[in-house]
C-alpha cells in the first residue's frame, strides 16, 4: 500500500490521502460508540446536519487531519459531534474499509473503523451531527448510506472488518461490496 503525498487539484495535505491500487482515498476515522441500556445493546449514530452526507445517519467520525493518528482523529472527531470525551486508551480497533465512488473521485474515503464504550457519557448535539442512541437489532438503515448492511452488522458482532464497497454512478447505490 503506497502513501500519495497529495492529490493533484486539492489543498490535501500530506498523510490526509493514500493511494490503494492505484486508486486515492481521504483518510478518515469512524468510531462506534456502544451502551447497554435498560438491559439493552445501544450504538450511537448521528444525523449529519452539514457537509458530506448531510441528511444521512451515519456513524461519528471524519477527515484525519495533517500527521493525526487514526486513534487521535476518532477520539477528536466524538468529542465533536457528541461531546463524549474518549481517551485512546478507551478504543478497539474494528478494522477498516474504502469507499470509492468512481463517479466522483474526488469522494473517495478510506476509513479507519474503531468502537469503544461510552459507559454513562450523555452526547450533546452539535453543529454538525445530532447524535442519538439506536438499539443494535434496530438500526435506522432507510437513512443510512445504502452499503451499511454490507458492513455494518459485523462490525456490530465484534468481527474486524476489512471490506471494500464502490458506489453506483449515482453516488447512492452499491455497485459492489467485497469482504475479506
Ligand atoms: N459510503 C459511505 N458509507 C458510510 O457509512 N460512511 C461514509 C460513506 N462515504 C463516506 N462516509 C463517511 C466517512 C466520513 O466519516 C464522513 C465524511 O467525512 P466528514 O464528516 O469529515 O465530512 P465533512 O464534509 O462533514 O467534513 P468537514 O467539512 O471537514 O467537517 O462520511
Amino acid at each position: 500500500m503506497a502513501r500519495a503525498t497529495g492529490v493533484p487539484g486539492t489543498p490535501a495535505l500530506p498523510g490526509e490521502w493514500q493511494t490503494i491500487d492505484g486508486i486515492a482515498y481521504r483518510n478518515v476515522a469512524l468510531c462506534f460508540l456502544f451502551r447497554v441500556h435498560d438491559g439493552v445493546r445501544e450504538v450511537l449514530l448521528g444525523l449529519k446536519r452539514t457537509g458530506f452526507g448531510t441528511g444521512r445517519v451515519v456513524a461519528l467520525g471524519g477527515k484525519i487531519d495533517g500527521q493525526e493518528s487514526a486513534v487521535d482523529a476518532a477520539v477528536r472527531e466524538v468529542a465533536e459531534e457528541s461531546g463524549i470525551q474518549l481517551s485512546a486508551a478507551d478504543v478497539r480497533s474494528a478494522g477498516r474499509i474504502t469507499w470509492s465512488f468512481p463517479a466522483q473521485p474526488g469522494w473517495n474515503m478510506a476509513a479507519h473503523l474503531f468502537t469503544a464504550d461510552a459507559g454513562n457519557a450523555l452526547p450533546v448535539a452539535g453543529e454538525e451531527i445530532e447524535p442519538r442512541w439506536y438499539t443494535v437489532d434496530a438500526l435506522p438503515w432507510n437513512g443510512m448510506w445504502q452499503d451499511g448492511p454490507h458492513w455494518i452488522p459485523a462490525l456490530l458482532d465484534g468481527h474486524p472488518v476489512d471490506a471494500r464497497i464502490v458506489m453506483a454512478p449515482d453516488n447512492e447505490a452499491v455497485d459492489s461490496a467485497v469482504l475479506e
